[in-house]
């Protein structure tokens, strides 16, 4: 199924309801089960990512599939192996492409046991939870902060605590932090010095809690504005001082003439001024999830790019670099890769631009995400426009709300 985009004007006016971040969702819901909290947490979202969570926690099977959710496939790994009984996770035919072996060797020097069902380092696994003990792990952190986050999730209710001693270059660091504040707020402290964070055995403190909406899911609708002629948007629910990473946006868009006004409940985001940078050098290592969002906006406001910090990008829902490089070659645009983590376009259009672009989405929600708002500046159909429910079902009918039209093809 496609779906085929236009927007017949280039103002983009309206109120939206972002989608709950799905990142931190899946951490509340794993803690939540960790403190025995009475509380039900409140804003969870219904994208496929919370769901599959929610679902496995409440399940009283013990055979689970995850589908394509990054978090839930690392996060439950660990969960499940401190829980006694025997554990089968897995997932789509991507997460089976998807490391996990730094967690399981990890988790498999707690004292857990967990073995490959298929291919070794990679899921379907067969976990046998036990009780775990503590102890100092070093541990690879260059490959994904989710491994980490999974391991302090765990850490209080491990006999003796966790050290955790990082080697590598720590990539996603914003998501550890994200870990250790939701952590805190659940009443359990922990210290980060240098390469090394330390947990005691604690435990946690159910209190009520409320999910923040997503600012990755936010990005989109900067990139929209900052594509459009003019408009305004309120983003309800939405904090500027948030501790998800990807806020980190709302300063890069001054270049792209938008303007962030917090309220007492959302953000407005305004086009105040139609300006672009020359060209553009950015460092995702701490967000890797708008590389997608940067990289479309570049090309088409002609603003030649080198990114870098993109070291994970290639082992995400799809090979995000080799798929940003097919969809924007439909634009005529060429990116090169000069240095393993980097992306980079000369602002050049060596291709031919289709006249209908139709971009496929490689069962990549930020694809589909990221490549709608291009519909500003002319058709472009989405091939397997869905996937976006894995972060954002509610997408399309947002950018409904705004004047994009939007027809199944
Ligand atoms: O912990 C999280 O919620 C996430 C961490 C990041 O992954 P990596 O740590 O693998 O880069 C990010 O890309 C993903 O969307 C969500
Ligand atoms: C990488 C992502 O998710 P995950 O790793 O949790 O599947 C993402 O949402 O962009």
């Amino acid at each position: 199924m496609k779906y085929q985009l236009s927007k017949p004007d280039k103002t983009i006016n309206g109120s939206i309801k972002l989608p709950a971040s799905k990142s931190i969702a899946n951490r509340a819901l794993i803690i939540h089960a960790l403190s025995y909290s009475p509380y039900e947490i409140e804003n969870l979202s219904d994208s496929d990512d919370t769901k599959v969570m929610q679902r496995v926690l409440t399940s009283n099977t013990n055979v689970f599939d995850i589908g394509h959710a990054g978090t839930a496939m690392r996060f439950l790994t660990a969960f499940l192996a401190q829980i006694v009984g025997e554990w089968t996770l897995t997932g789509s035919d991507r997460m089976k492409q998807r490391p996990i072996k730094i967690l399981v060797d990890a988790l498999n020097k707690l004292g857990a046991k967990i073995e490959y069902l298929e291919e070794e380092g990679f899921p379907p696994l067969k976990i046998y939870g036990s009780h775990l003990k503590g102890n100092i792990l070093e541990l690879d952190g260059s490959v994904s902060s989710q491994y980490i986050s999974a391991l302090l999730m765990i850490a209080p209710t491990l006999e003796g605590g966790l050290t955790l001693r990082l080697k590598n270059k720590v990539t996603s660091r914003s998501y550890i932090e994200l870990t250790l504040g939701l952590m805190k707020q659940f009443g359990v402290k922990s210290v980060w010095k240098g390469n090394e964070i330390r947990i005691n055995e604690q435990d946690y403190q159910p209190c009520e809690f409320t999910v923040e909406a997503d600012w990755s899911g936010a990005s989109y609708w900067y990139q929209l504005l900052a594509l459009a002629g003019a408009g305004e948007v309120e983003l309800q629910h939405l904090n500027l001082m948030s501790l998800q990473g990807d806020c980190a946006i709302a300063p890069w868009f001054k270049q792209f003439g938008i303007e962030s006004q917090a309220t007492a409940n959302s953000i407005i985001i305004r086009k105040t001024a139609d300006i672009q940078p020359k060209n553009l050098s950015l460092n995702f290592a701490e967000n890797p999830d708008v590389a997608q969002t940067m990289a479309v906006l570049c090309v088409l406001k002609k603003v030649p790019f080198h990114f870098t910090g993109l070291e994970t990008l290639k082992i995400k829902e799809t090979n995000r670099i080799a798929a940003l490089q097919n969809e924007l070659s439909k634009f005529g645009a060429q990116l090169t890769e000069p240095h393993h983590g980097e992306l980079a376009w000369d602002g050049t259009f060596p291709f031919e631009k289709k006249e209908v672009p139709c971009i496929t989405t490689y069962h990549d929600h930020r694809m589909a995400l990221a490549f709608a708002p291009a519909a500003l500046f002319g058709t472009i159909e989405i091939d397997d426009p869905m996937v976006v429910t894995k972060s954002y079902p509610a997408y399309y009918d947002d950018l409904k709300l705004v004047g994009f039209d939007v027809a199944q093809v």
